[in-house]
């Protein structure tokens, strides 16, 4: 624990609670030079080369999870499975399911039926809110989604972590996007962030970045910063929580 998040109470706290639980969180994504994840059309934009693509699967690959908000699906309808065949092959041979599970937080149970997160390439929990409609809930059961619950109007993400914990979920990779990432920091589930920082400059006030949901104003989550790395055409910054 650096000197800086020694001084903070507040980390202390977040700590305390955070060593009740044992999922590991890794928070992964790319930004421009300005910190945006994409642009004000909040379109899929392909920041990372093609050395941090392939981090970024290997950290897939390590993970029993991969989640990211109903913003991000609706925006990228990504896959979020593996690029890499013989990494497919050795978790295969270890024993575990060919891609890791895929976790959507989706508190009204948007996602559409149709989305590339409910193909057969792996299981897909969706993490639902108190009001998410009864008939949303049940289409995407038919779409083959295992619905996790949660009692309040916006995703519990506590309490979801810890349903997805007894369903066997040790390590957990988010990949955004920055409403997720606000909260889940918020909430003190973020154990380590790597961000891959790109040389491009996006901009605009309505471009999500790496953490936005309502931002924090007086206490500030500390990291301390475990390794800088040159990648691609920028570098991979790695912070533990
Ligand atoms: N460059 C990169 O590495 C990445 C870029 N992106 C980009 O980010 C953008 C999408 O990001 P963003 O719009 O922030 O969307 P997110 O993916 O963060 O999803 C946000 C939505 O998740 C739902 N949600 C459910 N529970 C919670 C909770 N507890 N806290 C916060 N959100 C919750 C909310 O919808 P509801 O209330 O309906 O549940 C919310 O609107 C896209 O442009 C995408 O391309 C995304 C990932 C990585
Ligand atoms: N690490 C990273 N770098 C970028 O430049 C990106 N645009 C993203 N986006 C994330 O990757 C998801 C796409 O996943 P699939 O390739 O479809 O599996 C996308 O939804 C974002 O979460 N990430």
């Amino acid at each position: 624990m650096g000197p800086v998040r020694d001084a903070n109470p507040t980390a202390r706290i977040l700590l305390a609670e955070r060593q009740r639980r044992d999922v590991h969180v890794v928070v992964n994504a790319a930004t421009s030079a300005d910190g945006k994840l994409s642009s004000r059309r909040r379109e899929q934009i392909a920041i990372s080369g093609p050395e941090d693509f392939d981090r970024v699967d290997r950290i897939r690959a390590d993970s029993d999870a991969v989640m990211v908000g109903v913003g991000t699906v609706l925006a990228d309808d990504p896959s979020l499975t593996l690029d890499d065949a013989e990494r497919r092959e050795r978790r295969t041979e270890n024993g575990w399911s060919p891609n890791p599970a895929r976790v959507v937080a989706d508190s009204r149970a948007r996602t559409p039926t149709d989305a590339r997160v409910l193909d057969d390439e792996a299981t897909t929990y969706v993490l639902t809110g108190a009001d998410a409609p009864d008939e949303r809930i049940d289409a995407l059961r038919a779409a083959g989604a295992e619905i996790v619950p949660t009692s309040s109007e916006r995703v519990d993400l506590d309490a979801a972590v810890e349903q997805l914990e007894a369903a066997g979920i040790d390590r957990l990779m988010v990949e955004g996007g920055g409403e997720l990432i606000f909260s889940l920091f918020s909430a003190g589930l973020v154990d380590e962030l790597s961000v891959f920082v790109g040389s491009t400059i996006i901009g605009g006030r309505d471009a999500p970045t790496l953490a936005d949901g309502e931002g924090f104003v007086e206490e500030f989550p500390a990291l301390a910063l475990e390794d800088v790395e040159r990648l691609d055409d920028g570098v991979v910054l790695t912070w533990s929580a």
